[in-house]
């Protein structure tokens, strides 16, 4: 199996595999990974950008942006239960989410709960192994869009899973959420398309994820958004 379908198989049985040891071009097998979902049914909802702010930088030891891809198999509800028992080892981290209206522009934007699950053991990665695995994306909730008032950027956020509290603000992100957007077209080579979501990044640093733990992030004047686990 080439190392696309080896992050397939890991992410479809919950087991994670080695590192690889071969050459590869991480976009590239990123793009061969999305397309084995889309074979299955899956539709595009959006993309997410990874190491956004010094908090993941800093706990993943990794040092620069990446952008993984969405699809509605990894969409849960707002208020949803998610099983554990689907993932290796998830984690859960607040995000700031828009919505791309015409022209690349930013329609809404909502407070988000990425779950993010590294196909690889130990959750160990270097940064071509987690770009190849789709920057370990694995599930994200969305809370209720709000109109988007570009002047409100630098918000307080309220991260609460299971016993764990963290504080953060929005402007840990890219230093300026606004930049999102931009960035992400960028990195996908291409504008985004109309309607698609965009995770901007964590705020904080990730939480374990276990079974029995309510998650929410709370952003000033965004909202919350929440998730269930079992
Ligand atoms: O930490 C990882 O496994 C890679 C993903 C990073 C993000 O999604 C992020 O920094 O927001």
């Amino acid at each position: 199996m080439n190392l696309a379908e080896r992050l397939d198989e890991a992410c479809r049985t919950a087991r994670p595999i080695a590192q690889p040891t071969e050459s590869f071009d991480p976009y590239e097998v990123q793009r061969e990974l999305i397309d084995l979902r889309l074979k299955r049914g899956e539709r595009l909802t959006g993309v997410k950008l990874g190491f956004t702010s010094e908090a993941k930088r800093a706990q993943m030891g990794v040092h620069d942006l990446i952008l993984g891809r969405l699809t509605d198999a990894m969409a849960v509800q707002e208020g949803g239960t998610l099983d554990t028992a689907r993932f290796i080892h998830p984690r859960v981290e607040p995000e700031v989410a828009y919505l791309v209206g015409v022209g690349g522009t930013v329609a809404a934007v909502a407070p988000a709960v990425e779950v993010i699950d590294s196909r690889y053991e130990n959750f160990r990665f270097s940064l071509e192994s987690v770009i190849a695995d789709n920057t370990s994306g694995a599930a994200y909730v969305l809370g209720p869009w709000q109109p988007y008032d570009p002047a409100r950027w630098n918000l307080g956020v309220l991260f609460r899973a299971g016993g764990a509290v963290q504080y953060g603000s929005t402007g840990a992100i890219l230093g300026d959420p606004r930049r999102a957007v931009a960035e992400a077209a960028r990195l996908a080579g291409g504008p985004l398309e109309e309607g698609w979501v965009v995770l901007a990044g964590a705020a904080t640093a990730a939480e374990p994820l276990r079974p029995g733990m309510h998650v929410t992030a709370e952003i000033q004047h965004l909202g919350s958004v929440a998730l269930r686990s079992i």
